[in-house]
């Protein structure tokens, strides 16, 4: 089951002193599916890695009851680790190490008993994916297969929250429609809260609810349930 998130008074500034990111209200029920659009610059980034705690800010970031700003550094990390599944825009893998293992990255910090279905797990999602040599080193990948381990690397923990950061850039137009379809599907049956910020109109169209970013504020578009 996914978790509800709640942000009160939120701002990120940067190390500079510039507001970047603005947001007084939010609350995203368990389980949604919800879009992040806007410009580029506009602060969609910046939203996603204050929900994964990875950047410093001011106000309130409350998954279930987890307020991650009054948490330190090493307790962020470890409730990212066991309830945050993330894909990032540059990936983020370890070069030397197979698609298998970057895959199953996640089973390092969950306790034993849950090691080896995160490895079954990532290696289904890797074939499901299109990936077919998941022992070979990711050096070798291209961008698109790149993107492809990082999915599955994050589908594997099943984590209740998903955050995904362009999800469908580096793929081509039937595997991002099919990525998307999963991504879905997925969120809908284990009642993942899924937040991916995108500029694919196809992911956006998927959603339950769309957050345009602009200039550092969201915008709801009027209509859309809380
Ligand atoms: N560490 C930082 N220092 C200074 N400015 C920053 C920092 N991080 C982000 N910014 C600025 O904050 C603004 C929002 O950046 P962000 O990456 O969140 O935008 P975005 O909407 O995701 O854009 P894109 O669609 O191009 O990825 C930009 O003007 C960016 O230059």
């Amino acid at each position: 089951m996914g978790l509800d998130l709640t942000i009160r008074d939120l701002k990120v500034t940067s190390p500079r002193g510039r507001d970047i990111l603005s947001v007084p209200q939010l609350d995203i029920a368990a389980g949604s599916l919800v879009g992040i659009a806007g410009p580029s610059g506009a602060g969609k980034s910046t939203l996603l890695y204050a929900l994964a705690g990875m950047l410093e800010a001011k106000g309130c970031i409350v998954w279930n009851d987890t307020d991650l700003l009054t948490l330190r550094e090493e307790q962020r990390t470890a409730f990212r680790a066991s309830h945050i599944g993330m894909i990032f825009q540059d990936f983020l893998l370890f070069e030397e190490l197979s698609a298998a293992a970057n895959a199953s990255l996640t089973s390092l910090y969950r306790p034993r008993a849950q090691r080896a279905g995160i490895r079954q797990r990532a290696a289904e999602r890797l074939a499901a994916l299109g990936l077919k040599e998941p022992d070979r080193s990711v050096a070798s990948y291209s961008g698109g297969e790149r993107q492809r381990v990082a999915i599955a690397r994050a589908l594997s923990a099943n984590a209740p929250v998903l955050l995904a950061d362009e999800p469908t850039a580096s793929l081509d137009r039937a595997a991002a429609d099919k990525l998307i379809t999963d991504l879905v599907a997925l969120a809908r049956t284990s009642g993942t809260t899924l937040i991916a910020v995108s500029h694919d109109q196809h992911l956006i169209d998927r959603m339950d609810r769309v957050l345009t970013v602009s200039d550092g504020k969201i915008v709801e578009p009027r209509g859309q349930a809380a």
